[in-house]
């Protein structure tokens, strides 16, 4: 994939749920693998020519399993876009053997928690994750297969409690195009060393809709479809530019559709969406 297609996926997504307005200071979330370099080098680019004026910077968290940011840290030289990196003890939180809820999510929880607190603490308004189309439409199958409800995480999240607002500009970009972009752009990619990556529940919806394509080879689109589509609260408020208020107030009626789905449905881990 071109560049210049990849612009145009992330100004689709900006345009259609306003992700970007003037004067955002954008904190792009950097784990080291191809779909948040892919996002870092959209929005590094973008903010040369985009409507709305905005600065960029980026965070990673190294959870503790020795991996050497490095090669990020110079594509950002490069880029010209400050780095910045926390070193936490996530790892031994979630892989303490006494711990009960060491799950992905967990983890992801915690990760996210990390990345809103440097990113309150550089000022930024927005906090950009990598998540690709295939992430939105495997969310929503395990919010359907594990919790009963059809839901998946928003372009557009914005919480009550905090000054900042969760992205997601690439959910039109599907993960072959970003792995296709990151070869052709020879993006620094780094090695994921946790072990349980690639064992998730995410992994095996991964198979169940290669299953589901040989059968329906729409089926993805379809789905993608069903989701902008479905009336899910975040996605309407984004897509029709709700006040802040509003959807904190949609986001809330969602966490107490969330719990009550949770109560009465069994409990499996899931994969860890962030
Ligand atoms: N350790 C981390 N530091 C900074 N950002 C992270 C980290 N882990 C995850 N993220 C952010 O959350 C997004 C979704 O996380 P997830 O673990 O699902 O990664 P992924 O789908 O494999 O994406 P990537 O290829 O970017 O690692 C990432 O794209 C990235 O923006």
């Amino acid at each position: 994939m071109k560049l210049q297609k990849l612009y145009r996926y992330v100004r689709q997504a900006a345009d259609e749920y306003n992700l970007i307005e003037d004067e955002d200071k954008i904190a792009v979330a950097v784990s080291g693998g191809k779909d948040s370099l892919a996002l870092l080098y959209a929005l590094a680019g973008l903010k040369r020519f985009y409507p709305a004026s905005f600065t960029i910077c980026a965070i990673t968290i190294d959870i503790g399993f020795g991996m050497d940011f490095t090669p990020v840290q110079r594509l950002c030289d490069e880029l010209d876009v400050p780095f910045f990196i926390c070193h936490t003890q996530i790892k031994d939180i979630v892989f303490h053997p006494e711990n009960p809820n060491g799950s992905c999510s967990f983890c992801a929880n915690l990760r996210r928690g990390a990345l809103i607190s440097k990113a309150l603490e550089l000022g930024c308004t927005k906090l950009a994750l990598g998540h690709h189309k295939e992430d939105i439409i495997y969310t929503m199958m395990m919010s359907m297969l594990f919790e009963g409800r059809f839901y998946t995480v928003s372009p557009y999240t914005a919480y009550d409690d905090s000054q900042i607002a969760v992205i997601r500009p690439l959910i039109y970009v599907s993960e072959g195009e970003i792995k296709n972009f990151a070869q052709q752009y020879q993006l620094p990619v780094i090695k994921n060393l946790c072990p349980r990556d690639g064992h998730s529940a995410r992994s095996d919806m991964e198979s169940l809709m290669k299953q589901l394509t040989s059968l329906y080879p729409d089926a993805k689109d379809r789905f993608f479809h069903a989701i902008e589509n479905g009336n899910i609260d975040d996605w309407t408020a984004a897509r029709t530019h709700m006040d802040v208020k509003q959807l904190i107030q949609n986001r809330k009626m969602q966490e107490k559709t969330l719990d009550k789905a949770k109560n009465s449905a069994k409990t499996v881990q899931s994969g860890g969406e962030l």
